[in-house]
């Protein structure tokens, strides 16, 4: 299995070979660093580094044989697919929500006017501004524990991240406050995991998806990255995505399993614009195109055009 080096790749990845062990896989773990991980030096804003740069390094090791599973972050993997390579299992997912960590143990709202929060992402940027609070968002880069450091040296009031990645690494406890998708709708696919491997590998595709795949998780998923496929790019753009798998009551009174789902996009200059819709749960992909069709229609940049 392939991982990137940073701690909360090597944790996700670990989580999913014991999986596979429990069943009986014997399981090796090889690190590769990916241009992702080497930009962050330079701090480049994740918006100007490129699709996939966080899951490409991976990818070719896969399509090179030198590994025969990738486990990445679902959120930072490219909408279109790449030939040669399956999506083999979505496990079930962590809580997709963002949190904040902030000095003082303080939430959103005790953050003064002018107080400094740290987020390389456009999506969060654009919803902390619309909160309308008077909060200064700079951009920031670097892994998690890296961003935590930023609020505990004083260099930032508060981060933004997610609470998955801080769960993974066993830092929950470190948030501050757990953001409402309300005020922050997280990132298409944020807090699950894609596992991916070679199509030829018919019996590990198989393997895999008995051991790790999680139905609702990968429903929900579609309908979130139906949205940015339709709008945008992951990271780049200024979007976000949550689906919940609801029961509800069909004209019989009969309890029926249907998907409902949230977006926001920004208009060309910078509002947002937010839309809902439910389904039943094997229309996920169609459900996201609808709603992002609605979200073209209310104002939404469509795809290609610069995040503002
Ligand atoms: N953008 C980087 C990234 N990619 C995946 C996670 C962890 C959470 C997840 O798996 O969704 C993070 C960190 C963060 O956004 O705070």
């Amino acid at each position: 299995m392939g991982t990137r080096a940073s701690l909360l790749a090597k944790t996700q990845t670990r989580t999913v070979a014991d999986a596979l062990i429990a069943q009986g896989a014997t399981v090796e773990i090889v690190e590769i660093s990916t241009s992702g991980d080497l930009s962050q030096a330079a701090n480049t804003p994740i918006a100007q580094t490129g699709i996939g740069v966080f899951t490409s390094a991976l990818r070719e090791a896969l399509l090179e044989d030198r590994i025969d599973v990738a486990v990445h972050s679902y959120k930072d993997l490219p909408t279109a697919g790449l030939p040669g390579i399956v999506l083999a299992a979505v496990p079930e997912r962590a809580d997709p929500r963002d949190v904040l960590v902030a000095r003082d143990q303080m939430v959103l709202g005790q953050l003064p006017p002018g107080a400094v929060v740290g987020t390389g992402s456009p999506r969060r940027e654009a919803q902390l501004r619309a909160l309308g609070l008077g909060l200064e968002v700079v951009g920031i880069r670097g892994n998690v524990e890296t961003r935590i450091r930023k609020v505990t040296e004083g260099e930032v009031d508060g981060v933004i991240l997610a609470r998955a990645g801080l769960a993974r690494i066993g830092r929950a406890g470190e948030a501050t406050e757990v953001l409402d998708p309300l005020q922050m709708l997280p990132a298409p696919a944020q807090g699950a995991l894609a596992v991916e491997c070679r199509v030829a590998d018919t019996e590990l595709e198989t393997f895999l998806a008995a051991t790790l795949h999680d139905e609702s998780t990968a429903a929900a998923v579609t309908a979130e990255r139906a949205v940015l496929k339709e709008l945008g790019s992951p990271c780049a753009a200024a979007i976000g995505a949550l689906a919940d798998i609801v029961e509800d009551l069909d004209d019989d009174g009969r309890i029926v399993e249907r998907l409902s789902l949230r977006a926001f996009a920004t208009t060309a200059d910078g509002a947002l614009v937010r839309n809902s819709a439910t389904g039943e749960t094997k229309d996920a992909e169609q459900i996201g195109r609808s709603l992002a069709a609605e979200l073209l229609v209310d104002g939404a940049q469509p795809r290609g055009a610069e995040g503002a």
